[in-house]
């Protein structure tokens, strides 16, 4: 199975296991990798996923023996993506808890999680240049989005290796932990923003996403659309806050 899902309470972790190949993603990983994440969407429970890669590497992109013998992932255009989940807007969040490499469409798996967590040794970057290979999995739009044209540019055309203190330094990687630590962090950090309130957490999420290439008034108008939509959540959360609770950023109460 090259992919498969662990659950520990409201947190799912989604791991790619194809550890031979340095989790690189053929066909069917990434219909499974889909697949993953659309039972993690559909399941009420469920409020914060992580995608881990197993055996040391994040993942190695695209299978590149499958490219060459001409057996590349599907390209349909509005089907998934070819690394599988890279065209889904989720209404929840999900963390790449990155070990060793996350490069070329595994670089793009990982830019379309809302936070990456890498290890200390980790290494991203655009190494499908060597190859001709195109970044058709949104890189070119969430690399720049993430960190700038500027540097999106310099790593999209040189194809060099990011490691994890530049990607933190970039905004690249939100958090740098020790080797071996990336998915307990990861799980860790779901864990945390799984306890808030979600309907409000999800809105303010969607609110970020969906504002890139709209103007500011029509951006803040989708603002207050998503906000308005939990309102419920701030009526009983200013209630615990009046009854004492989650003060002095001690959220463990609320
Ligand atoms: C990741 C890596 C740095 C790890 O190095 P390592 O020293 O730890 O491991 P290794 O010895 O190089 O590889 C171990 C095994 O893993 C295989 N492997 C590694 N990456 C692979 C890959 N991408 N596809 C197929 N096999 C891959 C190797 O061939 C090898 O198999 P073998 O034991 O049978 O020789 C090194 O393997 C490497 O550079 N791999 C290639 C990475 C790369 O260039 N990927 C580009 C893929 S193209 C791409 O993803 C772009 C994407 O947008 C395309 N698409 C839109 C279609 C999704």
């Amino acid at each position: 199975m090259p992919v498969r899902t662990e659950r520990q309470g409201p947190v799912t972790t989604v791991i790619l296991s194809r550890p031979e190949v340095r989790n690189a993603v053929d066909g069917p990983t990434a219909a499974a990798l889909a697949d993953a994440f659309r039972a993690f969407e559909a399941d009420p429970d469920a409020h914060v996923a992580v995608l881990w890669g197993e055996g040391g590497t994040f993942c190695a992109g695209a299978d590149l023996k499958g490219i060459g013998e001409g057996r590349g992932n599907r390209v349909a255009p509005g089907g998934d993506g070819p690394m599988g989940p890279t065209r889904m807007r989720l209404t929840k969040p999900v963390i790449a808890a990155v070990a060793g490499h996350a490069v070329a469409g595994g670089l793009e798996l990982a830019l379309w999680c809302d936070l990456r967590v890498a290890e200390q040794d980790a290494v991203f970057g655009v190494f499908c240049r060597r190859w001709g290979v195109p970044l058709i999995d949104g890189g070119t739009v969430r690399l720049p989005r993430l960190i700038g044209t500027s540097r999106a540019m310099d790593l999209i055309l040189t194809g060099r290796p990011v490691d994890a203190a530049e990607a933190l330094d970039i905004g690249l990687a939100n958090r740098v932990v020790p080797t071996g630590e990336a998915r307990r962090a990861a799980e860790e950090l779901a864990a945390d923003i799984a306890r808030f309130p979600q309907a409000c957490l999800r809105g303010d999420r969607m609110s970020v996403l969906e504002q890139d290439g709209l103007a500011e008034a029509d951006a803040i108008a989708g603002e207050l659309k998503h906000g308005m939509n939990a309102l419920h959540e701030a009526v009983e959360g200013a209630a615990r806050f009046a009854a004492g609770l989650g003060r002095h950023g001690d959220f463990t109460e609320i």
